[in-house]
């Protein structure tokens, strides 16, 4: 579990979470929702300790978050940031880094480390491509890769930002039922998703932010029945069979 406690972080001195106070479960997906620049990023970036300077405190299975060791930290959660540069390398060697936390300092593999390998791309449906240069996949492709860099670090936790950015739509639901076999697999996902039918069809939790403020922290159900993504996003939700959908509000 990860628990804020009156948190409040920006950048420089200018605060852009205030004072939010809640809890992420683990072996769920909670997915953060908010309108653009609302602090989402920030706040995933908070809790995967990538942000300086934060007030209050955030726990990770009840311990400071600041009292992990780097690599202690690396071995229970990961973090995929949203933009990322697309470096020279294959396939199999960026997934390889994944498992960088676990090696000594001469960082050389071991068989377990060579199976974890192995087993991320596997699980992900990257192996076809092992020997290829990233730089020759597609968008949608390296996404998939970078996901199998993630499960080579074998975390509990995983952060993602906008995971499905860039993706056609096919491949925004085969990386979200991706996220979901990994999920009912025991891994804990807590991702951004601006996609508002995207995270409440994929997600047993809703954090909803505006302005850097917690407006609501519940289930997709639960937000539904308040109308506060209909506040927030000035939108009408509706529901049909398992999915969500929206329209415009009319004056
Ligand atoms: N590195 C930074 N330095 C200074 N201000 C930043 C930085 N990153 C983000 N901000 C500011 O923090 C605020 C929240 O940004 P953040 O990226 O967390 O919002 P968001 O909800 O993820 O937005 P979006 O939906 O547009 O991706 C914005 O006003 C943004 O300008």
């Amino acid at each position: 579990m990860v628990e804020f406690c009156h948190v409040t972080a920006g950048y420089g001195g200018e605060p852009i979470l205030k004072d939010l106070c809640f809890s992420i479960p683990e072996g769920k997906i909670t997915s953060l929702v908010g309108p653009n620049g609302c602090g989402k990023t920030t706040l995933l970036r908070a809790a995967a300790r990538q942000l300086p300077s934060v007030k209050g405190e955030i726990f990770l299975r009840h311990r400071p978050l600041e009292s992990y060791e780097r690599k202690e930290f690396a071995r229970t959660a990961a973090f995929l940031p949203q933009m990322r540069n697309v470096p020279s390398i294959t396939v199999e060697r960026l997934v390889s880094h994944g498992r960088f936390p676990y090696l000594g300092l001469s960082r050389k593999m071991r068989s377990q480390d060579r199976q974890a390998v192995q087993k991320a791309m596997e699980s992900t449906g990257v192996s076809q491509w092992a020997l290829r240069e990233l730089t020759e996949l597609s968008g949608g492709q390296r996404q998939r890769v970078y996901i199998a860099m993630v499960l080579a670090q074998d975390p509990d936790i995983i952060f993602l930002d906008e995971p499905t950015t860039y993706l056609d739509l096919k491949h925004q639901f085969e990386l979200l039922e991706l996220l979901q076999k990994l999920n009912q697999e025991g891994k804990t996902i807590v991702m951004v998703l601006h996609d508002l039918s995207h995270a409440l069809r994929y997600s047993h939790k809703i954090v909803l932010l505006e302005e850097g403020r917690l407006v609501a922290d519940d289930t997709p159900e639960a937000l539904f029945y308040q109308k506060q993504l209909d506040r927030v996003f000035q939108v009408c939700t509706h529901q049909a069979e398992e999915a969500y959908y929206f329209t415009p509000q009319k004056d």
